[in-house]
């Protein structure tokens, strides 16, 4: 049933209102001490923005994000109060500061996978801390008195109503920029990092390079904060700085809803009305004094990540229906297309290939060809070797001795992204998809290295034209498989089957002129597999190569031209199915019998 239009509504009028409510906020008789609790809320969502891309979309944890708040605000405070410098160049030199400190962080620990990143980011906050504590020059803990405020063409903003306008048109503008960021080629190949590397780099991005935009963009954000809170309070000591106060961001982050741009506002509403209240009520309460909320916020946590792990976020989103993307790409010019083979070329030549997990000789001088229209299975029983083979070709894993060669040259050694762009395309044994996207975007990823919008274009929302391109061709690819009709469906709502088929749509999308399957019918019901037969054997009728690394012998038998069989890491025989299946070798190996 197509979703009613007025389910768009609630959401295109909601966020409109949001913002004009804030803006216009300090223009309606409203006592001043809200007015201070918005610029508060304001500084906290710009903050945590950074956060829900780092760590909602990116998956990358940071506990340094209050550090660069203060590098925003201690370069405000130095160069307006010590060297009289604009509030505006403050604010580059500010964003340029933090910029750079992310750049060297990032380069140094995004590298590496595991604890490395929050881990750094703890040293960092805790560095600068310390640093801002005992420099001379930044007033050591008593920090830089008497920060000008703000001025405007000539208006001064105070600290009040005029400058929580400015707040709020920052904050807004940040929100406006990362929600148009996440639904863009980049914002797709972000969300692709967090679940590791290797699906995002089979599509042909360098993750590596994705990770460090969203580090940088996340202190940028944290920076302008830090500025903003400079001339807000007029004064900065090293306090609201603290690792503490990096704690407190990721908890707003993941009380809102860590991987959604508007849970950033809601865990900072939430967070800055509820301590304040708290502050007052618990030491009368408990008839003593002390940072009790603390210990309030704690459980909230606590019970937050056990009953609402995607925050309180989830909550309004009932009220705001998601509507159906709007398919406004009919007529959109198609991408680049690569130039296809022509049958019988030789493409792949695996040519001894090795490989070592210490002592265990897991591919073991495997060579065969595939050439242009070809469909070959690799089949072999459990632990035989395929899926390292498979690895060994699309770059996830190094070569211990061998080559392989693609087109003429060789590819070994090469990433898997390079693979990638050069034509060879894959699906993987264990689907690996972004589930909280749709069909149509799970497939647009692969038209990645089609595209080529950036970072900056897309938060401008200068990117519709590629846009529409990517998601036509997404659909045709979906057409072609015949899941057209599920393109607005959320990935991670199907079942395994169409789960697989979207996978190969995927594939599909980076236009490649080999395509490898790794195990697609694995956890198959029989329906889901002559389904996913069916669609292979259009593909072959359309002159695509295929490689089959297939566990069920059956399913290859129908589809390939020819299979290669291994065992034991090594190449046990090559040939036609009715070769293979007459060989009583290839019999004794699957029954598990010597021969
Ligand atoms: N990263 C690794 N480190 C150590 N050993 C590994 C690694 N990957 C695979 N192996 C070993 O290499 C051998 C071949 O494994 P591989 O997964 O390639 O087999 P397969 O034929 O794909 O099996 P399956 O059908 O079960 O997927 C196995 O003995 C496996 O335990």
């Amino acid at each position: 049933m197509p979703t009613p239009t007025f389910a768009a509504s609630p959401r295109r009028f909601a966020f409109p209102l949001f913002a004009l409510v804030m803006l216009l906020l300090p223009a309606l008789p409203v006592p001043d001490f809200w007015i201070t609790q918005g610029i508060y809320i304001g500084l906290y969502a710009l903050a945590t923005l950074g956060l829900v891309l780092l760590t909602g979309v990116a998956g990358l944890t940071s506990f340094g994000q209050a550090a660069f708040v203060g590098v925003g605000a201690y370069t405000a405070a130095f160069l307006t109060v010590k060297l009289g410098a604009s509030p505006w160049l403050a604010l580059l030199a500010g964003v340029a500061l933090a910029v750079l400190a992310a750049l060297v962080l990032g380069a140094i620990t995004l590298r590496m996978s595991g604890h490395y990143l929050p881990l750094a980011t703890i040293a960092w906050g805790l560095a600068l801390y310390y640093a801002m504590g005992n420099m001379e020059f930044l007033g050591k803990y008593d920090g830089i008195l008497g920060v000008p405020t703000l001025h405007v063409f000539g208006i001064d903003l105070g600290t009040g109503r005029r400058l929580h306008v400015l707040v709020w048109v920052f904050a807004l503008l940040a929100a406006w920029g990362c929600a148009n960021l996440l639904d863009s080629r980049p914002g797709r190949a972000i969300r692709a990092v967090k679940d590791g590397s290797t699906m995002a780099e089979a599509m042909g991005i360098s993750t590596f390079r994705y990770k460090l935009v969203v580090f940088v963009l996340s202190a940028v954000l944290a920076a302008v904060s830090g500025w903003l809170f400079a001339f807000f309070q007029r004064t900065v000591n090293p306090s609201p700085f603290s690792i503490t106060k990096g704690i407190e961001y990721l908890f707003i982050a993941v009380l809102g809803g860590v991987s959604h741009v508007w849970g950033a506002f809601l865990g900072a509403g939430v967070v800055r009305v509820v301590e304040d209240q708290l502050q007052v009520l618990l030491p009368r309460l408990i008839g003593a004094s002390g940072n009790f909320e603390t210990i309030v916020f704690g459980v909230v946590l606590i019970v937050v990540l056990k009953y609402a792990p995607d925050g309180l976020w989830t909550f309004v989103q009932r009220w705001l229906p998601r509507a159906d993307r709007k398919r406004d790409w009919e007529g959109a010019a198609a991408l680049p297309a690569r130039d296809k083979p022509a049958r019988g070329e030789r493409l792949l030549e695996v040519q001894a290939v090795r490989k070592q997990f210490g002592g265990l000789v897991a591919v073991n001088d495997v060579s065969f060809e595939i050439r242009a229209g070809d469909i070959v299975g690799l089949i072999g029983p459990n632990g035989a070797g395929k899926s390292t083979t498979f690895n060994l070709i699309t770059g996830v894993l190094s070569l211990t001795g061998g080559q392989v060669l693609w087109r003429g040259q060789a590819i070994g050694g090469m990433p898997s992204r390079a693979i990638a762009r050069r034509g060879i395309s894959r699906t993987f044994q264990h689907v690996k998809m972004i589930p909280e996207m749709t069909v149509l975007e799970n497939v647009a990823l692969g038209g990645y290295l089609r595209g080529s919008s950036g970072t900056t274009r897309a938060m401008l929302r200068l990117d519709r034209d590629e846009e529409r391109r990517l998601f036509a061709e997404a659909e045709r690819q979906l057409a072609r498989i015949g899941m057209a009709d599920r393109m607005h469906e959320l990935a991670g709502n199907l079942a395994l089957g169409p789960q697989r088929l979207m996978e190969i749509a995927r594939a599909l999308c980076t236009d490649p002129a080999l395509l490898l399957l790794d195990e697609p019918a694995a956890g198959l019901r029989h329906k889901e597999k002559q389904a996913l037969a069916d669609v292979l054997r259009q593909l072959k009728g359309e002159g695509m190569s295929l490689l089959l690394v297939e566990h069920d012998m059956e399913f290859v038998m129908g589809l390939t031209d020819r299979i290669v069989v291994m065992e034991f890491g090594t190449k046990l025989m090559e040939g036609t199915p009715a070769q293979v299946q007459a060989s009583p070798q290839v019999r004794a190996a699957y029954l598990g019998t010597e021969h």
